[in-house]
């Protein structure tokens, strides 16, 4: 369904335009453009963002210099139009989309320091969030978000018995801790697993099914996003779960024993697919 006039920012995190990371920012500027949704990319590492969150944030005098409280100084800053150009840039382009999709490369069991520096320092108290006004209530409530990434471990290493643990406890801490918690409705993940190790063929499939996603993408029904979507998958069929870039075969998993860490995979952990299966509906 077309969608003319919707917002997207794409937060990207990769440093080479050539990755996997790459082609899949491109392949959703192209299809959401397509549907004449206006799209906006915050290329983090080619604006050389800042990640650290620090008293520079701050423009002017602080409300206690004696001793600085990060939290309480980003707030009151907010407050006053006293942040720093850069974080009021990304809070302007986050105010006005629709739609944010995260895409990066899974980086210990989460996203890179600069997308989390970009967390830290663009979802301020009283911008993003400020209790009570948190999860349902948080300040984004009305927009939608998406974590798009790729990983090193295969889907098998990402089950439920894999050496990795099911890639919902991955999940947790960024959708819920930082997204829900600011109010965001979640779409489902986009994972493309392990593009290093799979043939062209295979990471073309990965790209062609993000974006046939992408031409669907406003029909979808945020995940029911609560401690059980994550740690017990009792979830009614039909609710979304993450999707994968392609869905592989047991066979092929256990055949390749692919992933960064050869061999883990093919030592008969989990039922492939299992956890992070296809998506409902
Ligand atoms: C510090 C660090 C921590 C990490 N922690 C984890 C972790 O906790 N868990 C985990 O699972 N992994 C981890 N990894 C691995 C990391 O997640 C993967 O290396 C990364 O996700 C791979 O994605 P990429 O875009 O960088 O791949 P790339 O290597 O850039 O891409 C894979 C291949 O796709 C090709 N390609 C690009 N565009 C196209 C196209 N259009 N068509 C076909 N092919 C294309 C590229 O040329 C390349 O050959 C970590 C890596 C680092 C550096
Ligand atoms: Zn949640």
């Amino acid at each position: 369904m077309a969608a003319p006039g919707r917002k997207v920012l794409i937060v990207y995190a990769h440093q080479e335009p050539k990755s996997l990371n790459g082609s899949l920012k491109n392949i959703a500027v192209e299809e959401l453009s397509k549907q004449s949704c206006s799209v906006t990319v915050s290329d983090l590492y080619s604006m050389e963002f800042e990640p650290r969150a620090t008293r520079n944030d701050i423009v002017g005098c602080l409300h206690n210099s004696e001793q600085f409280n990060y939290g309480a100084e980003s707030w009151e800053a907010y407050r006053k139009g006293c942040l720093t150009t850069d974080i009021v840039e990304e809070q302007k382009k986050v105010q006005e989309a629709d739609l944010v999709i995260f895409q990066f490369p899974l980086y210990w069991f989460s996203m890179p320091a600069i997308m989390k520096g970009w967390m830290d320092r663009v979802l301020t108290q009283g911008f993003a969030h400020n209790f009570p006004d948190c999860f349902d209530a948080g300040l984004l409530k009305n927009k939608l978000a998406l974590l798009s990434f790729t990983t090193g471990g295969n889907e098998e290493m990402y089950s439920k018995g894999g050496i990795s643990g099911d890639i919902h406890y991955v999940l947790w801490p960024m959708q819920h801790g930082i997204l829900h918690f600011c109010g965001f409705k979640v779409l489902a993940p986009q994972i493309c697993f392990s593009p290093e190790y799979e043939t062209e063929e295979k990471r073309k499939e990965m790209l062609t099914t993000w974006a046939q996603r992408l031409k669907t993408i406003w029909e979808e029904k945020p995940i029911n996003c609560t401690p059980e979507w994550y740690f017990s998958r009792t979830s009614p069929r039909g609710e979304p779960g993450p999707v994968p870039g392609r869905l592989l075969p047991a066979a092929r998993l256990a055949e390749t024993g692919g992933g960064g860490t050869a061999g883990l995979a093919s030592a008969g952990l989990g039922s492939p697919g299992a956890g992070a299966g296809t998506r409902g509906s």
